[in-house]
């Protein structure tokens, strides 16, 4: 692996601070640079907000929640929520916590490395994406990759020591984010008519909760890098936190590029790979992106709800029938993640090999 340095990408940080141009392995194909020009466009309707208190009503606004809730997921695959129970001030806690990591100087960072003994990738960690072939292509941004659950699988070495309350309030964040998505994945078996706990009853008490905290360093040319390139977000479920109201974050439809508004406070959840196929497609994992800016940082924070290694993630019987067979191969977990980080490093989607 010595003799490959290609594998090991020098984290954004340190690039940033050195270059005027991005090297050759950030810089996307000029076709992708002029097909869009990385503009999106302006949604022809804003994100749906659902809002959970009302969505748990025994009223007739749950019932017009739950419409929204439709509606959202048959759209975009990413929606808002409101009335979530996450304190704004946990909120700030854990966004904060997060940056005052990434703004420490770099040996301190690198004691949290996702590169063992300097060369061999692990998830875990902080840097860069695996790099799996010669000409992939970089993303301009570093990431803290963590494993929060299950609780005696986390990797210590891999989280950061300062601040020292990260571990405490990333933990509390994950507590509440949990609680979010218990109330959305009942929301969504009603509405497929399946049992209410039909999801829920996929997690095991081994099931993985993951955390990507992602850095996006200003590029001096964002016109021809990506901060996060195009992909769909593995798990059932993610929630999504921002800290900035930069226009960075884009969603595909139809084959074009929409612009998601994001702002602080604001929390995003976005359907993953496992729904899309336990859902027999019909609520479907969004492929996006995000842009670079030369303006500013931005941080965002994503928390993944996956299943356990050996489940078996598959439609739902009771979604199927002669007129409505299985759109997707059954498949366990750890043959998906296996599949999905190769794909991931291409740009392209594991689930599109699973379509029957
Ligand atoms: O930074 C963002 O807005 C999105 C991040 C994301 O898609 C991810 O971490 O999977
Ligand atoms: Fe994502």
């Amino acid at each position: 692996m010595a003799d490959e340095p290609w594998r090991m990408p020098s984290t954004v940080q340190e690039l940033a601070a050195n270059v005027q141009e991005p090297p050759s392995r950030y810089l996307l194909p000029e076709e992708e640079r002029l097909s869009d020009q990385l503009a999106g466009a302006e949604m022809p309707e804003a994100v749906p907000t659902i809002d959970l208190r009302r969505l748990l009503a025994s009223d007739d606004g749950a019932g017009e929640e739950a419409a929204k809730l439709r509606s959202a997921l048959q759209s975009w695959g990413i929606f808002l929520v409101a009335n979530h129970g996450i304190e704004t001030s946990l909120m700030d806690e854990v966004m904060n916590a997060s940056r005052e990591f990434f703004h420490l100087p770099l040996e301190e960072k690198q004691k949290c490395s996702n590169l063992v003994d300097g060369k061999r990738f692990q998830v875990e960690g902080y840097g860069n994406d695996q790099v799996k072939a010669q000409d992939q292509i970089l993303d301009w941004s570093d990431r803290l990759n963590l494993k929060v659950e299950p609780q005696d699988e986390r990797n210590l070495a891999s989280w950061p020591r300062h601040p020292e309350h990260f571990m405490d309030v990333l933990l509390e964040y994950t507590s509440k984010s949990k609680k979010i998505k218990c109330i959305v994945l009942r929301a969504m078996a009603r509405l497929l008519e399946l049992d209410d706990d039909y999801f829920l009853n996929q997690f095991s008490n081994r099931a993985p909760v993951t955390v990507r905290i992602n850095h996006y360093l200003p590029c001096p040319r964002p016109d021809l890098v990506l901060g996060f390139k195009p992909h769909s977000d593995d798990g059932v479920l993610a929630t999504l936190l921002v800290d900035s109201d930069l226009c960075a974050l884009q969603v595909l439809r139809d084959g074009m590029w929409y612009n998601v508004p994001t702002k602080p406070h604001a929390l995003l959840i976005n359907v993953g790979d496992f729904m899309e196929v336990m859902s027999n497609g019909m609520f479907r994992s969004p492929v996006h992106r995000v842009v670079a800016s030369a303006a500013k940082e931005r941080i965002s924070l994503a928390m993944f709800y996956g299943l356990d290694p050996e489940h078996e993630i598959k439609p739902a019987a009771g979604l199927l029938r002669d007129d409505q067979p299985a759109l997707y191969k059954e498949v366990k977990t750890k043959d998906y993640m296996a599949g999905f980080y190769q794909h991931f490093a291409r740009g392209t989607r594991v689930i599109e090999s699973m379509k029957i």
